[in-house]
């Protein structure tokens, strides 16, 4: 489930896809939003990003430095990084379990915004449940704890894995009933319930998202969704995937643009504009016969089966919410997505055709 730390990672920058997402965007019009944001705000963040290294953390670090600066933004993570990749940038080993060190890294670095990505995802948390308190639970205390010795704005991540099976399912509100049965998720309704209490007894700025899945170009940390990311690069290698989840299992998505803009014009609300602490957001819901049939109208050949349905996350999927309401997000601070399912398919296939073909065209050079 770790196949991302193997795999093909995005290798001729974010930069690149930073372009092509420019492009794309011209039609749908984000990036002239992204710029219009970063001129109009006059004190620029400086955000520390934890678990930076991870699917969401080196988009939402090159988002943040095309907004605000190549010094706008400290990137952390427990793993080794390539000291080349151009997607990272001031980057050093922040374990988030050790507090001391979090307040060194913002004392150090003049940090008044913390992002805090660190995370055991839904089905690598099952695995490890001791590790997931530690990392998804006990972390953010000592998060929420140097965020309010040193008056940070705070931004922890929920997900749709903080509702389950006694949730109302379609179209999930923001407020109802929240009883998951994944360490994940319980860890998540932890994290949503005492940021909420350190805006209210602190006054510490606390904000959080439920995302649903994320589709970027980049690999996925060992999640329920991560079938709709692998999906593509098995489109491409091999026009064939094997789903672990049944056919008709639909979930919410957003892609990975939609999910940055939707953290920077959150954290750049005013807090007066916010009823709220933790909204939801989303993208669009499909079905993993659904996706594939948006892929065939790129490639008609593309095939999808089901012959290796994984238990654990065919159960998590069923619990999870099919789609969210975000009316909220919309009318509190304008939250809106840009992305639907078929210009994700389309990017998605742009962003990782520069990837993996020049890396298969080097092999065959270099076995010739
Ligand atoms: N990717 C998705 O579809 C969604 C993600 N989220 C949330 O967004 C956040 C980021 O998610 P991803 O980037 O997908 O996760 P990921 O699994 O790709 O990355 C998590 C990072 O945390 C790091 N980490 C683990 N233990 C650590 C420790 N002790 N100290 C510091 N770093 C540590 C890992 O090395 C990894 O790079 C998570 O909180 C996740 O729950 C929420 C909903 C959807
Ligand atoms: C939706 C999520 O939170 C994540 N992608 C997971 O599947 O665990």
């Amino acid at each position: 489930m770790n196949a991302r730390r193997g795999l093909l990672f995005p290798s001729q920058a974010i930069r690149r896809g930073i372009e092509r997402r420019g492009q794309h965007m011209m039609r749908t019009d984000p990036l002239t939003r992204f710029r219009a944001l970063a001129e109009s705000t006059v004190i620029k963040p400086k955000t520390l990003i934890t678990g930076s290294l991870g699917q969401l953390g080196r988009g939402l670090g090159t988002m943040l430095r095309f907004m605000y600066g190549e010094e706008s933004v400290v990137m952390t993570d427990i793993v080794k990084c390539d000291p080349n990749a151009p997607d990272v940038v001031n980057y050093s080993f922040l374990d988030v379990t050790n507090e001391r060190a979090i307040e060194e890294a913002v004392v150090n670095n003049n940090i008044d915004t913390l992002v805090h990505f660190s995370a055991l995802l839904s089905a690598v948390g099952e695995q490890n449940v001791p590790l997931a308190i530690e990392v998804n639970a006990n972390a953010s205390n000592k998060i929420l704890e140097v965020a309010r010795k040193h008056r940070l704005k705070v931004f922890i991540p929920s997900t749709i894995g903080a509702f389950g099976p006694t949730t109302p399912l379609e179209m999930t509100p923001d407020l109802t009933i929240q009883r998951p049965r994944t360490i994940y998720g319980v860890t998540k309704v932890y994290n949503e319930l005492l940021g909420e209490y350190y805006a209210e007894r602190f006054g510490v700025d606390f904000r959080c998202l439920r995302f649903p899945g994320i589709i970027s170009a980049t690999k996925p940390g060992g999640g329920t969704t991560d079938y709709a990311i692998q999906i593509f690069y098995d489109a491409i290698l091999h026009g064939h995937h094997k789903c672990y989840l049944e056919p008709n299992t639909r979930l919410p998505m957003m892609y990975d643009t939609d999910c940055m803009a939707a953290i920077v014009f959150f954290l750049a609300a005013q807090q007066e504009q916010l009823s709220m602490r933790t909204y939801n957001v989303t993208g669009f819901s499909f079905t993993p016969d659904e996706i594939a049939t948006a892929i065939r109208k790129v490639m008609p050949d593309f095939k999808i089966t089901y012959e290796n349905i994984c238990p654990i996350r065919q159960k998590i999927a069923n619990s999870w919410p099919k789609a969210l309401a975000d009316e909220n997000a919309r009318r509190d601070w304008g939250w809106h997505n840009d992305f639907d399912l078929d210009s994700t398919v389309q990017i998605m296939f742009a962003l990782l055709e520069s990837q993996i073909r020049p890396a298969e065209q080097t092999i065959a050079h270099q076995s010739a």
